[in-house]
């Protein structure tokens, strides 16, 4: 617990999505998964996130007012060997009223080594990803190679690029 709290760094980031301009729903943040390790939101009565199942269907998420989301990131999927997937989201806007949401990020900190513990490999389990160090790995997500095999549209997993096996 005490290695899992020094080596993770938090940011909380508070968001405003503006009302569409139009009556149709629009696209306000566009279809990704998160490359940290989990991320908690909040949001005020305006609801627009959207999580994608695994058969590619957009489920509307309405939380009740006194409640989270947890979001699984690509950084903890690949440290527990894929065992939970990171779910693609995206929020979209209707009606004409703003969107506010509160998230807070969590993200390893550099120079902690990320590594599938032995614990979650074996015969029908292989290991899937490299250790990594998550800031070497946000260097490469900005680099021009990762940029350029981002194609317009695509969701690519820049991370299992990074580091798969
Ligand atoms: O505002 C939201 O509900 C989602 C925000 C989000 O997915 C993000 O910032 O990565
Ligand atoms: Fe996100």
């Amino acid at each position: 617990m005490d290695e899992l709290i020094d080596s993770t760094n938090y940011q909380l980031r508070v968001m405003k999505y503006e009302k569409p301009k139009t009556k149709d729903s629009t696209h306000a943040l566009a279809a990704h998964c998160d490359t940290n390790t989990m991320t908690l939101l909040y949001q005020n009565e305006v609801n627009g996130l959207q999580i994608q199942s695994k058969d590619g269907e957009w489920i509307n998420m309405k939380p009740s007012p006194n409640s989270f989301i947890v979001l699984i990131g690509e950084s903890l999927s690949v440290w527990l060997n894929g065992r939970l997937p990171s779910p693609s989201h995206r929020v979209m806007m209707k009606g004409n009223e703003d969107r506010y949401s509160l998230g807070l990020f969590t993200r390893p900190r550099g120079g902690y080594v990320i590594k599938v513990p032995n614990e979650l490999v074996d015969d029908n389990n292989p290991i899937l990803f490299k250790p990594h160090d998550h800031e070497e790995f946000l260097k490469f997500y900005y680099s021009e190679i990762a940029q350029a095999a981002v194609k317009p549209g695509g969701y690519i997993s820049r991370l299992k690029a990074y580091c798969s096996v």
